[in-house]
């Protein structure tokens, strides 16, 4: 049975929206959220960045591969191992490569990638570092160029966040460290020299990284706000439109639904070549009802009214309308004349059955009501208002044959 009230759906503000709106108004200095807000924070951002991380982990490693070919030059003794060492860097960015492609269908190894690019930054820095170490000193300054662009490269090309790019800057400054203090055979004042030199750009690249998973996290609250808001409207306006069709007080579908549907059904039995019934109803001596009992309680029979024939009419077809102030109707498809007079039947039974007080009822001591019944083909019938006032001419016969019961009439008895 369709009614509309049933179809008016909840509509509360997400949760996350709210905390999303009180983590914007807050504006803290803080790379955290509270943790549900923070779970999607994370997916979003890997989600976004996982392309371009992809992409420049890939030239980051052909570029230290590539930038190899200095070593058949300045240890053409060893150039091969430190080939084989470089091709490790490719190795793990394959890898992040990898996980990042396959994030969508094994989300376990996608979830390993920023672990990967971490893998592999701490690799390529120690492989640069020993590299630097054994390649003649004269080249000591352009080997030097290396770990610093893997700096700048991982800190501000790929986008990890501070967290991770915090460890990733700690570990590199500390092998940048020992490997400057104890491998890499330099003059004093030039590793002081190194050693500044990659702490300022430490600090700058961290600093870089701070601001930019700030603003990241700026423009997620934004965005979140923004879709939540965008779904409030249009639940809203589905919630309006619903109403809009609605009858107040009994909550059955209005005569704009009613006037609706009918054309929509008219003319998908049409399509089927099924037929179309109309029932109208109408409770017997209303106005009485009203002047003995008074208008809340001649309410009060209209909602118990459509409360009974809403109970009968149970197919999922079945559309039920307060169809004037004192009348419904029941519109119902694909039911044979017969059935449809039995329907109504069993409607005004029901309703007799209640027993509600009416004393000043023409015939009975109790509310009664009374139905037309209008069966029609539509692909048969030509006008859609031979359906209406079919079932009004039965209801006003079933009226003046004294109420309590159904008139109805079909095309086939109509000889059509
Ligand atoms: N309580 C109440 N009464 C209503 C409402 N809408 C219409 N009515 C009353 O319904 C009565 C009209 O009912 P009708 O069915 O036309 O007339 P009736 O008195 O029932 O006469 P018959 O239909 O011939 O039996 C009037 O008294 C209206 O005031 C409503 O929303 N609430």
């Amino acid at each position: 049975m369709q009614t509309v009230r049933n179809q008016i759906t909840e509509s509360r503000p997400s949760a996350l929206a709210e905390v999303a709106a009180q983590a914007l108004a807050k504006q803290s200095s803080r790379l955290s959220f509270p943790a549900e807000l923070e779970q999607a924070f994370l997916i979003s951002h890997d989600a976004r960045h996982a392309r371009t991380n992809r992409m420049f982990a890939l030239l980051g490693a052909l570029f230290i591969l590539i930038s190899g070919v200095n070593d058949f030059w300045a240890m053409p003794d060893q150039a091969w191992l430190t080939i084989l060492l470089r091709a490790g860097a490719l190795l793990l960015a394959l890898l992040a490569v990898l996980a990042i492609g396959v994030r969508t269908i094994l989300p376990r190894m996608g979830a390993l990638y920023p672990s990967l690019l971490v893998l592999f930054s701490l690799y390529s820095q120690a492989a640069l570092l020993f590299i630097t170490g054994v390649a003649a000193e004269q080249l000591h300054f352009t080997y030097q160029l290396g770990p610093l662009l893997l700096l700048l490269f991982i800190c501000l090309l790929t986008r990890l966040r501070f967290q991770i790019t915090l460890i990733i800057v700690i570990c590199m400054w500390y092998m940048q460290y020992f490997a400057t203090s104890l491998w890499i055979r330099l003059p004093a004042e030039q590793s002081v020299y190194v050693m500044a030199v990659y702490t300022v750009l430490s600090i700058i690249v961290l600093l870089a990284n701070y601001r930019f998973e700030r603003e990241s996290r700026r423009v997620f609250l934004q965005d979140l706000l923004l879709v939540t808001e965008r779904e409030e409207l249009k639940a809203a306006r589905v919630q309006i439109e619903q109403l809009s069709l609605t009858d107040d007080l009994t909550g059955v579908g209005n005569r704009r639904h009613f006037d609706r549907q009918l054309s929509h059904e008219w003319l998908r039995a049409k399509r089927s070549r099924q037929s179309l019934s109309l029932l109208l109803f109408d409770i017997d001596a209303f106005t009485h009802y009203n002047e003995q009992y008074g208008r809340a309680s001649g309410d009060r029979c209209l909602l118990k009214v459509a409360e009974t024939i809403q109970s009968r009419a149970r197919r999922q077809s079945d559309l039920l309308c307060r169809y004037s102030s004192e009348q419904f109707a029941l519109l119902t498809p694909d039911i044979n004349p017969a059935d449809a007079l039995l329907l109504g039947k069993s409607i005004v039974d029901t309703v007799a059955s209640l027993s509600l007080p009416h004393e000043d009822a023409p015939k009975h001591s109790h509310v009664t009501i009374s139905a037309g019944c209008m069966t029609l083909w539509p692909h048969k019938q030509p006008d859609i208002k031979d359906l209406i006032q079919g079932a009004d001419r039965n209801l006003r016969e079933a009226k003046r044959a004294g109420g309590n019961q159904v008139e109805a009439t079909s095309t086939v008895e109509a000889g059509h």
